[in-house]
């Protein structure tokens, strides 16, 4: 957020309002810091002047894939060929590999962050140095990806790590991956083909259409060092091309249902009941339907009034601090943590599967492991709800770990596939991670014997 706030310090007054109805609104809701963004429509130009430049759709991707197959390398490259016809700042391959460390929800990641534009459209590219950093960013959002592409050596096929990315890229809902095959001024063509098969086949087996995919092959120092083009420079031009058709530009926040999470609820005498929060996404009028949904409840009304800074407004847009008015609904009936929404566009669920990622005890996490069955609170938009964790598939996780865990909720709040969240344990963070599957809610049974052992922890901790 710091970054946000300082790179619009920076903006001329009268250009603020267009900011905020384009980008920043979606950056502020998405509640971590994202720098790319902004610092692809703010160009300084020479006479010192903050320029706004906002001709081309705006996309998220990033390099994903094994240990040294060429990420990084791939990145430098892009920047060198889309330089040379002035569409891009030339990175060398140094500035992307000292990434700055950055925070978010006290994660250190170190991520760096290219902008380019090609004829189509304006890129923010995320390039991580290490394994750890790529899985940690992929959890917490630190940049989200819109798309990727994935990087695997010809010389060497797919590894460990190509897996692993694809496979946190396919829980996580990056459901459009480009593959670039790397290094074939290394390898003959009968690897190549080979590898090709490989990726199009792990591709179908994690739910990818294998047989459509783009893949190219190239190789990335060739065009960084300006050598071979067929293999350098023409073959990042066309990864480009297939880049920009592939992958499609993401709805923005403005154009999906309105969501607004529940801050607080005020009675006022002679209006009637006030719900406050942040819009997190679409646009909220007066006369709008919506559901209040959470904590065990559904309800339904109309938007009576919209007011910011005790003004009433036409319309108020995602990002926008907001009261909103509402029909014969009476303030003790809304409680924080419920969401306020397009009727029909939201459910509360008590049953889900996350990808987690646990800080170590430098991060502020905790020193000892977790094993299933630990009770964590659940913090997410507004809520924060009780829950049982189960580790399906090892026996415990380490701190600086991560994990799939699966959460039952001691009773449905608003949850959403892709939706983030930390997990708290007393007043100690203890990880962050990223809902990947929503299952059928919880039986009656269930949540009586999780009340259980809830309660059976209560008592421990209070004689303790
Ligand atoms: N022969 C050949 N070597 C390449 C090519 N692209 C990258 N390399 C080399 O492969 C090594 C690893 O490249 P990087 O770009 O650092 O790989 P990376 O995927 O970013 O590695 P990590 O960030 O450590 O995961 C370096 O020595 C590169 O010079 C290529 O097209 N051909
Ligand atoms: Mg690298």
């Amino acid at each position: 957020m710091a970054t946000i706030s300082f790179a619009k310090s920076l903006v001329n007054p009268a250009l603020k309002l267009v900011l905020k109805q384009s980008h920043c609104s979606h950056l502020r809701c998405s509640g971590l810091p994202t720098v790319t963004p902004l610092s692809i429509v703010l160009r300084r130009n020479y006479a010192e002047k903050q320029v706004f430049e906002r001709t081309k759709p705006h996309c998220n991707v990033g390099t994903i894939g094994h240990v040294d197959h060429g990420k990084t390398t791939l990145t430098a490259a892009i920047t060198k060929v889309l330089a040379d016809q002035n569409l891009a700042q030339k990175k060398g391959y140094s500035d992307i590999d000292n990434a700055p460390e950055e925070k978010a929800r006290g994660i250190t990641i170190n991520v760096a962050h290219v902008e380019y534009q090609t004829e189509q459209r304006h890129y923010g590219h995320t390039d991580c140095p290490g394994h750890a950093d790529y899985i940690k960013n992929m959890i917490t959002g630190t940049a989200q990806m819109d798309g990727a592409i994935l990087v695997v050596a010809a010389t060497d096929g797919v590894m460990p790590q190509t897996r692993e990315h694809l496979i946190l890229a396919k829980q996580i809902g990056i459901q459009h991956v480009v593959v670039f095959i790397n290094k074939v001024d290394a390898a003959d063509e009968e690897m190549v083909e080979l590898v090709e098969m490989e990726i199009r086949e792990l591709m179908s087996e994690m739910g990818y259409d294998g047989d459509k995919i783009p893949v190219i092959k190239g190789s990335a120092l060739c065009a960084l060092e300006g050598k071979s083009p067929e293999i350098g420079a023409d073959a990042i031009s066309k990864l480009l091309q297939e880049v920009d058709s592939f992958i499609p530009t993401p709805v923005r926040e403005l154009d999906k249902p309105f969501l607004m999470p529940v801050e607080s609820v005020h009675s006022i005498p002679g209006r009637g009941t006030v719900v406050t929060g942040r819009l997190h996404r679409g646009v909220l009028k007066k006369g709008t339907e919506c559901e209040i949904v959470g904590h065990g409840k559904v309800m339904k009304t109309t938007v009576t009034g919209v007011e910011m800074f005790h003004k009433t407004l036409e319309e108020a847009q995602a990002g926008d601090q907001l009261g909103a008015l509402v029909r014969a609904i009476k303030r003790e009936q809304i409680k924080r943590g419920m969401v306020m929404a397009k009727p029909g566009t939201v459910k509360a669920h008590d049953n889900i599967e996350a990808a987690v990622y646990i800080l170590s005890k430098e991060e502020g996490g905790r020193s000892k492991p977790f094993t299933s069955f630990i009770q964590l609170q659940m913090f997410s938009m507004t809520w924060d709800c009780a829950s049982q964790v189960t580790i399906p598939d090892k026996e415990m996780v380490m701190p600086g770990e991560d994990a799939k865990l699966q959460l039952k909720l001691v009773k449905p709040m608003v949850c959403e596939t892709g939706q983030r969240f930390t997990l708290r344990l007393g007043d100690m963070t203890l990880g962050t991670g990223v809902i990947t599957k929503i299952n059928n809610n919880l039986s009656e049974e269930d949540r009586i014997k999780i009340m259980e052992g809830k309660k059976a922890r209560e008592k421990a901790a209070a004689k303790k």
